[in-house]
């Protein structure tokens, strides 16, 4: 798969169409992407030496450090999984349940490929589709001039609703996801070819439907043959190593502190941190796709650290986390940009949304002031939960106009400070209640 290879300028400049503020934490994340590209030019030897620059994001919850890691991936078509480091504390947990973070990530990563592949091999699709219809409308001993009729009336569209008998693969949609497969145990050995025809294997069966669902059928179906699924895990599990990045959020939860390892003796948050450590420094993990390197996937370990501290993870595990970064929680001025600058902010998203309904929204300055003063507010007196708070004060806000929208096309709606304080402020007056509601 084609990655695209940003320099950190740039990269600082794409994620800024998105994300406010948090400089530093962009500029880090520009530069571990555009090392990757300047590893892949070295020698071999010297190549497989360097290591990833791995990134410890610290910031309190809702500022932007998700939306960070996340959007570079996109940015850089690399694979991207998030996974709280809290889950394996959870009873039940066993050490290597870790490696499913590897496994999780490389089925994503073929997810990825795969939908790329489909695209590619679509026109080549469409067109066997196109045979296997007219042969069904037309019949096996049809003349080429009725083929060629059928031919054009099914680009006019005008076969549509026509019912038809055709015989389709049982299940189409289980293989297009790869098929479900056990987890694997440590160690376990998996014959791809077996795991293909698994998912391959499928019944053909006949079936009447019409035009239109049959050419859905058969297109997902034929774009399925043309697809070679070893080769595409082969590319999986190598885009994978390459460009992998794993977002390893709440790392300070599985801190224990100085005083809360003595208080509660907790060594299961310890043995978290010793699990995660090989996959930071470099493993061979065995996948239903094959086995995988992960030394040069690129880990963003995150936490608000309020209580932990960075120096309370193992050691070895900061050595393999070097470059710190911290965001800033997210202030008044910033809650309004957030409001009105992304590009798909959430003013824009709820204006589309109306618009939608032929209902045009219109926020005043004003009323975009109140907001982010609202939401500054509230996180400041119940809990802060940053550019998060933004989505349930505006979901309160607009409340009666997503209800009765569809029965206002053609009306401008205007919103007003006045009506954020109706609307927004009662709620707050009402003391521990406003926890639920805001
Ligand atoms: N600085 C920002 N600019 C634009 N949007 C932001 C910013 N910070 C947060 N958001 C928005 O708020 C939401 C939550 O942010 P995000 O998921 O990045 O939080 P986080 O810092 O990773 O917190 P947590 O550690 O709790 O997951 C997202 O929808 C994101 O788009």
């Amino acid at each position: 798969m084609s990655v695209v290879e940003f320099v950190p300028r740039q990269t600082v400049h794409e994620l800024d169409r998105f994300i406010i503020g948090q400089n530093e934490a962009k500029r880090a994340v520009a530069v571990a992407l555009r090392n990757r590209w300047r590893r892949a030019q070295l020698p071999e030897g010297l190549r497989e030496e360097v290591v990833p620059k791995n990134i410890l994001m610290i910031g309190p919850t809702g500022c932007g450090k998700t939306e960070i890691a996340r959007r570079l991936a996109r940015l850089a078509n690399a694979p991207f999984l998030k996974v709280e480091a809290t889950k394996f504390t959870e009873v039940g947990y066993v050490g290597r349940d870790v490696d499913s973070i590897v496994r999780d990530l490389v089925d994503v990563a073929r997810t990825m490929l795969r939908e790329k592949k489909i695209k590619d091999v679509q026109p080549q699709a469409e067109k066997a589709t196109e045979e296997r219809l007219v042969e069904a409308l037309a019949g096996k001993e049809a003349t080429a001039d009725v083929r060629v009729q059928f031919r054009q009336m099914l680009r006019d569209g005008e076969l549509e609703e026509k019912e038809i008998e055709i015989e389709v693969l049982s299940d189409a949609s289980s293989a297009s996801s790869g098929g479900d497969f056990p987890p694997m145990l440590p160690g376990q050995v998996v014959n791809l070819g077996d795991v293909m025809r698994g998912a391959m294997g499928r019944e053909p069966v006949e079936k009447k439907m019409t035009v239109a669902e049959a050419r859905e059928h058969i297109v997902r179906e034929e774009a399925d043959q043309l697809l070679d699924e070893e080769a595409l895990s082969r590319e999986a599990v190598a885009h994978t190593e390459e460009h992998g990045i794993v977002f390893l959020d709440e790392i300070d939860k599985v801190c224990a502190t100085s005083e809360q390892g003595a208080r509660t003796g907790d060594i299961s948050r310890e043995g978290v941190q010793r699990d995660l450590l090989p996959l930071i420094e470099g493993t061979t993990v065995t996948t239903k796709h094959g086995s995988l390197k992960t030394d040069h996937i690129l880990f963003i370990a995150s936490g608000a650290f309020h209580i932990a501290k960075p120096a309370d993870l193992l050691p070895e595990l900061q050595g393999r986390l070097p470059i710190r970064v911290e965001l800033s929680a997210l202030t008044r001025d910033d809650l309004r940009r957030i409001l009105l600058e992304p590009e798909h902010s959430l003013v824009k998203q709820y204006t589309a949304l109306m618009a939608t309904e032929g209902v045009r929204l219109e926020f005043d300055e004003t009323a975009i002031d109140a907001l982010a003063e609202l939401g500054a507010d509230i996180n400041e007196r119940v809990e802060n939960i940053g550019a998060r708070r933004l989505a349930t004060v505006l979901e309160r806000l607009l409340e009666d106009i997503s209800f009765t929208a569809s029965e206002r096309s053609g009306e401008v709606v205007r919103i007003t400070a006045q009506e954020v304080h109706e609307k927004v402020s009662p709620l707050m007056q009402k003391g521990d209640l406003s926890r639920f509601i805001l």
